[in-house]
């Protein structure tokens, strides 16, 4: 099967565009003023023009004011919003758009009872755990805690490079993978040959299956 490729933490049109010719099905911008990656709405509305059809532009959020995320929606085309902090699920699906959710996993069974809550949702992210931040930390977490059962579509993200994706399909089994520092020369600027190894790894991993 093949796993999709979410590419996140985009700020300028060229890696928008570089993401997008080397075949990332999904693109996500930080709404999230903390992340050295965030946008503003209008930077955003800028790049959203640059994105053709049938690929993803996914809207990151850490715990947001509810009129923060409408007025982004108002100017800015979300085909999906990420919700990375500690919003409940009643939140999550308040904005009548398509939503996932994130989790940041520290022990066993935290991911199975985040399927049973927030089962209504388009798809569940596992990424690593930090005291200090809510996500983008370049760090892996132990995949052995990803149960084999998963009543949604699970994306895996934390820590991701050319270098590991490969194993990291093949150990669990995504239905897609998200990257963000993985393919960066520094934060918010990715790297045109970092993305395209990251997306060729992808692609060669599933053509052996
Ligand atoms: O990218 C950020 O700065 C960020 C800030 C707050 C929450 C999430 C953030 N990014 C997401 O974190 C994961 C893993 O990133 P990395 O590949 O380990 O750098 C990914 O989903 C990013 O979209």
């Amino acid at each position: 099967m093949t796993t999709r490729v979410k590419i996140c933490g985009l700020t300028r049109p060229e890696d928008v565009e570089a993401a997008i010719r080397a075949g990332a099905d999904a693109i996500g911008l930080v709404f999230f003023d903390k992340s050295p990656r965030a946008v503003s709405a209008e930077q955003a509305k800028q790049l959203a023009a640059r994105i053709p059809a049938f690929v993803t532009l996914t809207g990151l959020f850490v715990n947001p004011e509810p009129a923060f995320v409408k007025q982004v929606l108002e100017q800015v085309p979300l085909d999906l919003l990420q919700f990375h902090g500690d919003e409940t699920p009643e939140f999550c699906a308040s904005f009548g758009r398509r939503w996932i959710k994130a989790i940041r996993v520290q022990e066993a069974g935290q991911i199975e009872q985040a399927f049973v809550d927030y089962q209504n949702a388009c798809g569940l992210l596992v990424d690593a755990w930090d005291p200090d931040r809510y996500g983008g930390t370049g760090h892996s977490f132990n995949w052995q805690l990803i149960p084999e059962q998963r009543p949604l579509p699970l994306i895996l993200a934390g820590g991701l490079s050319s270098a590991n994706v490969a194993s990291a399909i093949e150990q669990v089994r995504p239905w897609a993978v998200d990257v963000s520092g993985g393919v960066e020369q520094s934060k918010g600027r990715k790297d045109a040959t970092k993305l395209s190894e990251f997306i060729k790894e992808v692609h060669r991993v599933c053509k052996t299956d």
